[in-house]
């Protein structure tokens, strides 16, 4: 108890020590030192309740032996009530044992006596027969007597065994209480004893383990003290830039408000140049979309507005052999307009805008109609057609192999890859639609109903153009889009 209240007041110190080192870095609220000292502190607390409940079961425990003790003194002194009651019976007993042996050691010597008397009355007188009489009927009366006191002895002697063996069995009884309450009283000894034992072991670990955190927390504490040492400048340029922060913020809005007048003078003087470039540019783009017409009037003018080409396909072999597939046409070699034919042995020349040779690849003849795309793309009317006589070479010459395309499949790429790219600045819708006229009847080759005849009218809007009402359009996107609804016209056209 004494070592108790030395550790209490060693942790009260401790806590007097820590309080005051709480009161002189209050500043440090939330300082992992203080919550460690919380932690301690906590721990200690809880130590001085193991300690508490300890003493607790300590007086419990010291109860039940003053308990037991006040038992077994019950025990003793009924033990020694019983012991007295037993020597007071066996005194009583033995008294009366001892009186009736007296008795029957009376009665034995009596009878002599009466026999003697007896003897002697019968010489003596008749009278005296009677008093022999009575003599022995008490004689008779004094041996049931005696057999009863024997009776009684006997009985008695039975009692006293009896109570011999019950007063050994008490003995026996108290000598195996007093054994147990002897081993209750070692077991509760030692009891007590581990339990003293692991209390001041508990106490000693605690204490160590207190000495070691406050050591810690002293260092720690030491620690804390040297940054805030440390931090004081660091919180001074902390304090100043702050303040400077604050001056920043104050300007702040002047700040904002002169970049944003800033800000809006240079959009504005920005959209007022994009503006301007916009006009300049929009400028440009109509004087380059006159030039544009400009030169396609030019070319209309310079190349008319109807140009005929002349194409000489290559002998093949299904013209066979022999001066029957020999070629009747000759060429100018100083001017490309110029075909010549040999017919009826005379020499005919035709002059055309120009004449392309067996030799002239596709890509030749394409390049000559290039510029009527762009101008199509410009918004004119465009027609390219193929005419001649059968096997000359028109369905080469406008739909070509897919190895080698003619007009048609170049003519196609170029649209819509023009139209790609001028995707971000115009908007383009190319529909498709397929005629055939054959045999002066005009049919829909994409239409529900190829077989109807169809009519051929003049615009309403006065603008002399032709056209052809419902005549089937479908929108196109790309070249794959226009092949595919071209086959389909392939196999309803006339073959
Ligand atoms: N420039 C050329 N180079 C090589 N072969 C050609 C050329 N032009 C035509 N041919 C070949 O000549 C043959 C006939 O040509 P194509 O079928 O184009 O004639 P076409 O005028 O369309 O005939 P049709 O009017 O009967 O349809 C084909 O085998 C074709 O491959």
């Amino acid at each position: 108890v004494a070592e108790n209240e030395h550790l209490k007041q060693d942790m009260k110190s401790c806590e007097a020590q820590l309080q005051k080192l709480k009161k002189q870095h209050v500043k440090c609220i939330d300082c992992e030192h203080i919550q460690e000292n919380a932690r301690l502190q906590e721990r200690l607390a809880q130590l001085q309740l193991e300690v508490e409940e300890a003493k607790g079961r300590l007086s419990e425990l010291d109860l039940e032996v003053q308990q037991k003790t006040n038992r077994l003194a019950e025990v003793e002194l009924r033990l020694k009530d019983s012991l007295a009651e037993k020597a007071e019976e066996e005194e009583r007993l033995s008294r009366r044992l001892r009186d009736s042996q007296e008795t029957i050691a009376s009665l034995k010597a009596q009878p002599q006596q009466i026999k003697y008397l007896i003897k002697t009355v019968e010489v003596e007188s008749s009278k005296t027969k009677q008093a022999l009489c009575e003599t022995q009927s008490r004689n008779q009366h004094l041996q049931e007597q005696v057999e009863m006191q024997r009776q009684v002895l006997k009985e008695m002697e039975q009692q006293l065994q009896k109570s011999q063996k019950t007063a050994a069995q008490l003995r026996a009884q108290i000598m195996l209480y007093e054994s147990e309450l002897e081993q209750a009283h070692g077991q509760m000894l030692e009891e007590m004893q581990n339990m003293e034992d692991d209390k001041n072991r508990a106490i000693e670990e605690a204490f160590a383990r207190a000495q070691v955190e406050m050591k810690a927390v002293h260092e720690n504490l030491a620690g804390v003290r040297t940054n805030l040492l440390t931090l004081q400048p660091a919180l001074r340029t902390l304090t100043n830039d702050y303040n400077s922060l604050k001056r920043q913020v104050r300007d702040f809005p002047l700040l904002l408000q002169e970049a944003l007048q800033n800000a809006r003078a240079e959009i504005g003087q920005a959209i007022e140049e994009v503006n301007s470039t916009n006009r300049e540019l929009l400028r440009k783009y109509r004087r380059e979309l006159q030039l544009r017409k400009k030169c396609h009037n030019e070319l209309v003018r310079l190349k008319g507005n109807i140009r005929v080409f002349g194409r000489v396909r290559p002998i093949t072999a299904e013209d066979g052999e022999g001066p029957e597939a020999a070629n009747s046409v000759t060429f100018d070699p100083d001017d490309d307009a110029i075909l010549h034919l040999m017919h009826k042995g005379k020499q005919v020349s035709f002059e055309l805008d120009k004449v392309f040779s067996p030799q002239a690849t596709q890509q030749d003849v394409f390049q000559e109609v290039q510029a009527l795309i762009t101008s199509c793309i410009d918004g004119y009317n465009v027609c390219i057609f193929a005419y001649g006589q059968t096997g000359a070479g028109k369905t080469y010459t406008m739909e070509g192999t897919p190895e080698n395309p003619g007009i048609n499949q170049r003519a196609l790429q170029l649209l819509f890859s023009e139209v790609q790219r001028k995707a971000s600045d115009w908007s383009y819708t190319i529909t498709v639609s397929v005629a055939e006229i054959y045999n002066e009847a005009l049919r829909d080759l994409l239409g529900k109903e190829p077989q109807e005849k169809l009519d051929i009218k003049l615009c309403p809007d006065g603008s002399g153009q032709l056209y052809v009402p419902g005549l089937t359009e479908f929108q196109v996107q790309s070249v794959e889009d226009i092949n595919k609804w071209r086959r389909t016209q392939a196999r309803l056209s006339v073959p």
